[in-house]
């Protein structure tokens, strides 16, 4: 039973203080209430935001984790399984602990090259396939398909070239847009190269009749300054290791772009020497090389892609032919300056200043030379080069 407040409050019986100190309690009272029920409301709610707070981050780990993964739960149910597999792979990828590259969901790249089917491909390398794909609308990249991933040379090489792509960016080095593990499988999304490699601008249908005397200085250059950028550039210096024309990708506008990290690996392992402090410590490391003379081999190759682009001659004519057959046993008819122009590929023939092609005879038969440390460097090797080539592409060279 409700009991008025003015008479649970009412004074003793002959008590002289009447009114206003009742009235004082009473409001008094009425305040407590509220602050009570406003305690009460205000933690609640501070209960419902923990919770709520809580769970987003609970979602956004779980998010994140199937992220990694490149699964989406939602699709191929069986495919959660594989989770277990992939994820230590992953993890194992420098690059993806601390976040630089997107690792893509398996199944959009499937959907982004229609179920990777026949028409989508590109072309057939020798661990898996190319396959042009649209993420959106706007432009359409490649995917390397690469089935295998069980067999450790494969799987060491997907590895190394998607940290070392990670890492690098540089205008003349292909740039790569993500990669993604799933099951066997591994893929790696790169820019799309529209003009193909340089192996198959020379030696394909075409017969080197799309690349101008200037072209091919151009690309020899950019290539000399993708190779500079990792030698010179790089803290510390990696190696290619496998530079070849086919590695040699061309854009639209014929920028060459260095491809193919499989075999990159870092110069040497003194890493004290680059502690030298600016270009000098990074010159001399490149002497201190162990007994693999990794940057002077990248060098070699680069000498085999100019005397490619010179002679429009294959690297080995045939494949089982051995290093004896290759273009290189044409190294001493280049220093016959006046049968040069003959030995020429005939998409070039006369199409050059002479002075111009006696320079770059001369570079790639110093890049050649059977002795290591009588290569030239990279960087040499640039700086005589971009004098040849007009500044419109890049080089130092007035044409009036
Ligand atoms: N981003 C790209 N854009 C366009 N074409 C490309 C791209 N990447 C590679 N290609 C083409 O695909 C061919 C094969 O490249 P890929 O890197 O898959 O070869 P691979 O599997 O490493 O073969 P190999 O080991 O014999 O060099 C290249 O020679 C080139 O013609």
């Amino acid at each position: 039973q409700e009991i008025p407040i003015s008479q649970a409050y009412s004074p003793p019986v002959g008590a002289q203080s009447p009114g206003p100190p009742i009235v004082k309690v009473v409001l008094r009272q009425d305040l407590n209430k509220k602050i009570l029920i406003a305690l009460i409301a205000s933690s609640t709610l501070l209960c419902v935001t923990v919770i709520f707070l809580l769970y987003l981050l609970l979602w956004r780990y779980r998010y994140m984790k199937n992220n990694f993964t490149g699964i989406n739960p939602n699709h191929h149910p069986d495919s959660v399984r594989s989770s277990v597999s992939t994820k230590p792979i992953i993890h194992k990828i420098d690059s993806v602990t601390k976040g630089t590259i997107p690792v893509y969901e398996y199944q959009l790249l499937e959907t982004a090259t229609n179920k990777f089917s026949e028409s989508n491909v590109l072309s057939r390398g020798s661990r898996g396939c190319l396959y042009r794909a649209c993420l959106d609308e706007k432009s359409s990249v490649t995917v390397k398909k690469i089935d295998g991933g069980g067999d450790t040379d494969i799987e060491k090489q997907f590895e190394n070239e998607v940290d070392w792509l990670a890492k690098i960016k540089h205008q003349n080095i292909i740039s790569m847009l993500g990669f993604s593990v799933y099951r066997q499988t591994r893929c790696i999304v790169y820019e799309m190269m529209q003009n193909g490699s340089l192996e198959s601008q020379l030696h394909g249908p075409s017969q080197g009749s799309g690349l101008t005397w200037q072209l091919r200085m151009k690309i020899a250059v950019d290539i000399a300054r993708g190779l500079e950028y990792l030698h010179e550039h790089c803290h510390p210096p990696v190696v290619h290791r496998d530079l070849k024309s086919s590695n040699i990708l061309l854009d639209s506008h014929f920028n060459a772009k260095i491809s193919d990290f499989g075999y990159a690996a870092v110069l040497m392992t003194q890493r004290k020497n680059l502690k030298l402090n600016g270009t000098l410590g990074n010159r001399a490391s490149q002497y201190i090389v162990d007994g693999k003379v990794a940057d002077k081999n990248d060098v070699y190759s680069f000498g085999v892609i100019l005397l490619e682009l010179l002679l429009g001659k294959r690297w080995v004519e045939k494949p089982s032919t051995t290093e004896s057959e290759s273009v290189v046993t044409w190294v001493p008819k280049l220093s016959d300056r006046a049968n040069l122009p003959n030995i020429l590929d005939p998409a070039i023939k006369g199409s050059m200043d002479l002075k111009h092609l006696y320079q770059v005879a001369a570079v790639a038969v110093l890049c050649v030379q059977p002795e290591p440390s009588y290569r030239p460097l990279i960087t040499d090797v640039l700086h005589s080069l971009i004098p040849l080539l007009p500044l419109d592409l890049g080089g130092s060279l007035r044409i009036l």
